[in-house]
């Protein structure tokens, strides 16, 4: 259901921390545990140094003991879709597989669906590392 995850990326939006671009971020994943873990976006005054919303949220995952992204819901408060940025959907990739669902959220609810070959098509792998 992604209502919870929605509602869950929501609250998680209203804690982030974004006092130089005040462009709060929240995200919330689905994990393969059957937990929800939160995540906001995180800045800094030396800019570089601050972080996105969603890799709060796998931070939060991997610590909490999930390993796996089953979906991943996404809003900021200022747009009315806010697709991950390029970062973002490598960092969620590692975590993900294909069909990996990723919501993208408004204020009201479930704006889009994408899965993750949608999002971030003809990624890097090899098999050669590890
Ligand atoms: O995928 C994204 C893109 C941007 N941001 C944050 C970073 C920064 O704090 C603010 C403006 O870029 O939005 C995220 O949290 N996730
Ligand atoms: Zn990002």
């Amino acid at each position: 259901m992604a209502q919870d995850l929605f509602e869950a990326a929501r609250a998680a939006m209203g804690r982030a921390y974004a006092p130089y671009s005040k462009f709060p971020v929240g995200a919330a994943i689905r994990a393969d545990d059957g937990k929800i873990y939160l995540g906001a976006n995180v800045e800094n005054l030396s800019f570089p140094q601050g972080w996105c919303a969603e890799p709060t949220a796998i931070g939060n995952m991997v610590m909490g003991g999930g390993r796996k992204i089953v979906e991943i819901a996404v809003i900021a408060e200022k747009l009315a879709c806010c697709p991950p940025c390029g970062g973002c959907r490598q960092k969620i990739a590692e975590f993900a597989g294909p069909d990996t669902r990723v919501y993208l959220c408004d204020e009201v609810g479930v704006q889009k669906t994408l899965t993750m070959d949608e999002l971030l098509p003809f990624s890097f792998q090899t098999d050669v590392i590890g």
